[in-house]
């Protein structure tokens, strides 16, 4: 558990992919903080770009424990065809706080696959039924990788199911992991029967149905980043305690939760503090939708290191 402007409970760590736990919980406890938590974070500005189905989303932040300003620049875009292109593609910029100097322009391609998939690992620590066996992910790109590759180090699931729109993709996904995956012919047979879910998908309807989730599973809701794009649908979101990262972005940017109605029952950084409790005998909902503060502090990391060994 992160105090406000202190430490997680959570030991540091050498294994690399598990190094952004414990800054993350931080900074997600500071977020849901207010003021004294330090972080000034804006609502992120999106542009869209209709002619080619695309967006700009511009990512500022400040965090006043780390001393670290960003901003990120990401662009998405939805049913490229250019499939040699990822339809994510971001930058971080790196600031001196005390004067303002560009201090470092860093990939920010990578940093967005590997915090998101740590930000729901984080949820899914506090949110998960006691017993999880069995994980699903629903979608088989870049966020379906990283993903994997976190849940399965910092998880002992006994099985893993995968569901992607095209079959071939999701066989690729499966011989291309460390490690077991079981491709599945549908979602509904992906989902039937799993503790956890992950929905990574460019989804813009749902494809995850109330009716096939087992009762106390904890669903990591990762797409669906538009007021009216959705990957689960109203009898799930209505069913289930709902955590989200920002209620502010939730409000402003998520369809699965405007146009549900569904009540926000905690930000993820409540929990984190302990101001909120984890309801995990519940079926749970983490909406995610991606905090310039998790780029924040993952840029950190990666210039701290950079730095001391050169
Ligand atoms: N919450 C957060 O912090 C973040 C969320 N995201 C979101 O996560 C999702 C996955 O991102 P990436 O893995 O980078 O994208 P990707 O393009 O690498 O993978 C998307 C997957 O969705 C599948 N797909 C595309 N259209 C679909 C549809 N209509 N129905 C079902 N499946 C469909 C594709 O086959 C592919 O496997 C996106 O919605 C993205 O915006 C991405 C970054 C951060
Ligand atoms: O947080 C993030 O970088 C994004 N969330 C949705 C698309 C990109």
């Amino acid at each position: 558990m992160a105090e406000p402007n202190g430490r997680t409970g959570l030991n540091r760590t050498t294994e690399p992919k598990l190094l952004l736990i414990p800054p993350l919980e931080t900074a997600l406890a500071n977020f849901s903080s207010g003021p004294e938590g330090g972080v000034v974070q804006p609502l992120r500005t999106v542009v869209p770009v209709e002619k080619y189905n695309g967006f700009l989303g511009v990512m500022p932040a400040y965090s006043a424990v780390d001393d670290a300003l960003t901003t990120k620049l990401v662009t998405f875009y939805e049913n490229m065809k250019d499939t040699s292109v990822p339809s994510h593609q971001a930058t971080v910029f790196l600031f001196d706080p005390r004067n303002g100097t560009l201090k470092a322009v860093i990939d920010g391609t990578v940093i967005t696959a590997k915090r998101t998939a740590a930000v729901s690992a984080i949820a899914t620590k506090f949110l998960k039924p006691a017993v999880a066996d069995v994980l699903c992910i629903l979608g088989a790109g870049v966020q379906a990788h990283s993903h994997y590759e976190i849940f399965t180090e910092l998880f002992s699931f006994k099985e893993v199911k995968i569901w992607n729109r095209s079959r071939e993709k999701a066989e690729t996904f499966a011989q291309s992991v460390k490690g077991p995956a079981q491709v599945c012919s549908s979602a509904q047979e992906a989902v039937t029967g799993a503790d956890v879910i992950i929905t990574v998908t460019m989804a813009t309807t749902p494809i995850l149905f109330g009716s096939w989730v087992k009762s106390g599973a904890h669903i990591n809701a990762v797409g669906a980043s538009r007021p009216d794009w959705r990957e689960l649908d109203d009898d799930v979101m209505r069913n289930s305690v709902l955590y989200v990262d920002s209620r502010e972005a939730a409000l402003t940017e998520s369809g699965d939760v405007i146009l549900s109605g569904a009540e926000i029952f905690a930000e993820l950084g409540e929990v984190v503090k302990g101001t909120k409790p984890a309801l995990s005998e519940k079926t749970t909902v983490f909406k995610s939708l991606g905090m310039a503060i998790e780029d924040t502090v993952a840029a950190k990391l990666v210039f701290d290191s950079w730095s001391s060994s050169n």
